[in-house]
């Protein structure tokens, strides 16, 4: 043990200097792994991957005196950050600057568009779900929040469709060849249907099968809200932050997504979801995370 810490530390450390090591070496690998927790599933992995590739090509460049390519590289990888950062943040930036420009008139009128779609897309889902549970026909529609949910559209067909009740009932009612699985909406728009979505492995209530599980998964990874039809009970159900808010009335779910997507706080959401009469389960694997 001793000679260990004298060939990784040298021949003066102490043992002050292990333990200093040893957190060091813990709070940097804490740090990595929540990254790329955070990044997981996001559009960062890929542009990280880019980057660790550009970064290697870099390095073999400057060692094997390669000066024009290492200088492009080298600069080629301190401005893709910056732009790395900016296509990550891309609807929060514009977020900051709707709101930044609410007293000039053009970006005044860009929010009020943007304000006035999302309201569309929400009157759209809430009668689109409260129809597919009047009939007892299942259903998943995920809404798109900040993170980016191009990887989830990927796996379903691409719609890109003006979103209507009628449309959601059409692709959600049997034996339409899109009714399994989710459709997804992005920037209010319905941008593709028949979607697989992660299944949660946390604990649910027995009665919840694989598209409740489905739900969560998704609202465990990222900050979507998941709206749930369940052809079983017609009832209607919202995921959100890895948590199932059940038993929604037409008004619940529309004071919820309103509070969601059209006035954007946070805080109204949660207060709207916890004032209903339906109740939010809390998932085995986010109890144990509350715990914590
Ligand atoms: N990973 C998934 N991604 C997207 N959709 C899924 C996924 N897994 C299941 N589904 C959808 O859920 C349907 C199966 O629902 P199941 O009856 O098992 O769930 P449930 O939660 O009990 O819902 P219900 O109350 O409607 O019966 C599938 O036909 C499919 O449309």
């Amino acid at each position: 043990m001793h000679r260990a810490l004298v060939y990784l530390l040298g021949p003066d450390a102490t043992l002050a200097d292990a333990v200093l090591a040893v957190v060091d070496v813990g709070v940097v690998s804490f740090l990595v792994y929540r990254l790329l927790r955070l990044i997981r599933g996001t559009r960062a992995v890929p542009i990280l991957f880019g980057l660790c590739l550009v970064g290697l090509a870099y390095v073999v460049a400057r060692s094997i005196g390669l000066e024009t390519l290492s200088w492009l590289l080298g600069h080629f990888l301190s401005y893709s950050f910056i732009f790395g950062v900016i296509v990550l943040f891309q609807s929060d930036i514009r977020r900051a600057l709707a709101e930044l420009g609410r007293g000039s008139r053009l970006l005044a009128a860009f929010a009020s568009d943007e304000r006035a779609a999302q309201l569309g897309a929400v009157d759209a889902v809430v009668k689109g779900a409260v129809e597919l549970a009047r009939r007892r026909v299942g259903a998943l529609v995920v809404l798109e929040r900040t993170a980016d949910l191009s990887d989830v559209v990927d796996t379903g067909l691409r719609l890109d469709a003006a979103i209507s009740p009628e449309l959601l009932v059409s692709v959600f009612q049997p034996p339409s060849p899109l009714h399994d699985g989710a459709a997804v909406v992005q920037n209010a728009r319905l941008a593709a249907a028949g979607c697989l979505l992660p299944l949660s492995a946390a604990s649910t209530p027995q009665e919840l099968g694989t598209r409740h599980r489905a739900a969560l998964g998704l609202a465990e990874e990222v900050d979507a809200a998941v709206v749930v039809v369940s052809e079983e009970r017609g009832e209607i159900s919202v995921a959100l932050d890895g948590r199932l808010h059940r038993a929604l009335d037409e008004k619940g779910l529309r004071t919820l997504l309103h509070a969601l997507f059209v006035t954007g706080g946070r805080a109204d959401a949660s207060a709207a979801a916890g004032g209903r009469a339906g109740s939010a389960t809390r998932t085995g694997r986010e109890g144990s995370r509350a715990a914590l």
